[in-house]
């Protein structure tokens, strides 16, 4: 377990973790989301004891990481930029580290083999593609069989294969009681892999909860809409608030609207419908709608686009469009 209260990090006049107060359950995949700058890799580096705290505190299985005997044992963890000496194997990497931990060498062909480098082993780091360097990492970090697994970034550089390794893994660590903590900016790997989200801007919490709640709790409703009069349709659901897209002939996608109302106003307006399919709101979307005030650097993604098949965020609609005549 990882337990962080009231833990804040400040780099001169910048906050970059405010005051947060968490707790990262064993048996489950939590996963770290956030916009860039929010403050996860720093909150991860104070877990690992890597930086000190400006105030608060964090510990894991009980007491703060430096004050574990055998840290390697108690907590693995794969940080960005993880330092590894390129003249040296990844056999050798692994060793040195079991050797300074007192980890039996076993461990060293153990973690080998479950992170699939047997065959560049003997290989000079130098040489490792990204992906492999993340497997090493990854090896690193399991090599003391923790209870608790921090992994920032971990599916970044994988290819599909490795990717799907990565959350057969972790979900694997998960179900032996294991804690396990990540962070990814890949929404749909995040949505597939974690039971438990804890969503940090600005170095403040913006929400702690099981994923599916996340998603619910901002998604707005969501219909497929199909009917042969779908420009007629259109008119009559537009309203503040409310997103419609016509992804092909005769559909539309409406966002902001449950299926109930949809139904009421094309009832009431003689519109045949003929599929009415409520959509869940994906993590994504939840995502973007939790951090959108929260943004240290964010592209302008241009404005709305009126034209068939684009988003549009429509206006209220003017009166006589409620009255569209058959
Ligand atoms: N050593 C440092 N000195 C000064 N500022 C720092 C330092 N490390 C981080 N920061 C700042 O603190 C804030 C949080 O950074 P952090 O790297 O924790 O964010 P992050 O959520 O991991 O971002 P990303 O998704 O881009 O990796 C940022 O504004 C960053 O510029």
């Amino acid at each position: 377990m990882i337990q962080a209260i009231d833990l804040a990090k400040v780099y001169g006049d910048k906050t970059a973790v405010d005051g947060v107060t968490f707790t990262v359950e064993p048996g489950r995949v939590t996963g770290f989301l956030g916009p860039n700058g929010a403050g996860k890799s720093t909150t991860m580096r104070m877990i690992m004891g890597l930086d000190a705290p400006t105030r608060g505190t964090v510990t894991v299985n009980g007491a703060p990481y430096a004050k574990h005997k055998a840290p390697l044992r108690e907590i693995g963890a794969l940080l960005e930029a993880k330092a590894v000496h390129p003249g040296r194997t990844a056999f050798s990497h692994l060793s040195a580290l079991a050797a300074t931990h007192g980890i039996p060498a076993n461990r060293v062909h153990e973690v080998i083999e479950m992170t699939g480098l047997g065959a560049v082993a003997k290989k000079k780091v130098k040489g490792f593609s990204l992906g492999m360097g993340q497997r090493l990492g990854i090896a690193a970090a399991l090599l003391g069989d923790p209870q608790v697994v921090v992994l920032d970034e971990p599916v970044n550089g994988l290819d599909p294969e490795g990717v799907v390794w990565v959350r057969n893994l972790v979900k694997y660590l998960a179900s032996t009681g294991r804690t396990v903590f990540l962070s990814s900016h890949l929404m749909s790997e995040m949505a597939q892999t974690a039971d438990h989200l804890i969503v940090i801007g600005r170095g403040k919490i913006l929400a702690d909860a099981p994923i599916q709640d996340v998603i619910e709790s901002q998604g707005k409703a969501r219909a497929r809409v199909r009917t042969d009069r779908p420009e007629d349709l259109s008119r009559l659901l537009a309203r503040s608030g409310v997103t419609i897209q016509a992804p092909e002939h005769e559909v539309l996608e409406v966002s902001g609207l449950d299926s109930r109302s949809i139904a009421q106003i094309a009832l009431d307006n003689r519109v045949l419908v003929y599929e009415l399919t409520p959509l869940q709101a994906s993590l994504e979307e939840a995502y973007m709608q939790l951090t959108k005030d929260e943004v240290e650097y964010r592209s302008d993604e241009g404005a709305a686009s009126g034209h068939p098949g684009g988003a549009h965020a429509a206006e209220p609609a003017p009166a006589e469009a409620q009255e569209v005549s058959r």
